[in-house]
């Protein structure tokens, strides 16, 4: 099985990567608490994993991994360097399904500052997160490679995440990496220092990353607002 492994970097990443979880639930028919779905709850929720599904014939395990008692666990972390959203998802209606150990937060945020996330705060995570994410390759079969969600524009999605790659890209060298980058708006965020957070990671991590999927916060906001009605749309909305 060729696994991967998704990393959430920040309220940005973790919020969107939370969003993900949701949909791939959905597509193996997966319940919230990790049971695999029973023919009726199939049917009523009309997702579209096959009935009587068996997890390595559609690929969960690319995603989950599996337990002793058949719970499918996401292969993933979350990491914030403050616990609010971290909070926030582990009392959420998807708290049972994570394992704890795979929710990680500090103490303090990085302030929207690149320095910080990178250089400071983030320094104190590190190496809990690096030994986690050892933790959870030991335990494939043939790693894949990373998925990494986290905003341009704070300073955890920027900073942290530059730290972050680097370290990726000494120990997993040959591990595909790929970034999906959450771009600033003024239309939804008001620090002023995001453009110069966005640029900075930029620059670190272009050579670490294998490659970059920009997500515009301004082109999903217009969409929503546009195209979807939504009048004053909230990052949930953005996020689906
Ligand atoms: N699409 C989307 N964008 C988000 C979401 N949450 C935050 N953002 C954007 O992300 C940027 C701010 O980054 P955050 O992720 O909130 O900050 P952080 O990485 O946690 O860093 P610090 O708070 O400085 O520690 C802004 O541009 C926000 O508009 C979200 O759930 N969805």
């Amino acid at each position: 099985m060729r696994e991967v492994v998704s990393i959430q970097i920040g309220q940005c990443g973790i919020q969107i990567g939370n969003a993900c979880w949701e949909l791939y639930l959905l597509e193996h028919g997966i319940n919230l608490d990790g049971s695999l779905k029973t023919k009726e709850e199939l049917t009523a929720s009309g997702s579209s994993a096959s009935v009587g599904h068996d997890t390595s014939a559609n690929d969960a395990r690319t995603f989950f991994t599996e337990t002793g008692n058949g719970k499918q666990v996401p292969r993933s972390i979350f990491v914030d360097l403050e616990p609010t959203v971290i909070d926030d998802v582990r009392n959420g209606c998807m708290g049972e399904l994570y394992h704890p150990e795979q929710l990680i937060s500090g103490k303090e945020d990085a302030a929207n500052n690149y320095a910080r996330g990178r250089y400071s705060i983030g320094k104190e995570v590190i190496d809990r997160v690096t030994s986690r994410l050892q933790k959870i390759a030991e335990q494939c079969d043939s790693l894949q490679g990373f998925l990494i969600f986290h905003s341009l524009g704070g300073g955890t999605g920027s900073g942290f995440t530059s730290l972050l790659v680097e370290r990726l890209s000494t120990d997993y060298s040959k591990k595909c990496k790929l970034d999906f980058a959450v771009y600033p708006s003024p239309k939804v965020s008001t620090a002023v220092v995001e453009p110069y957070n966005a640029l900075l990671t930029t620059h670190s991590t272009m050579d670490h990353s294998d490659c970059v999927f920009m997500v515009d916060n301004e082109a999903i906001y217009d969409i929503c607002n546009n195209s979807l009605g939504v009048d004053r749309p909230a990052y949930r909305n953005l996020n689906r």
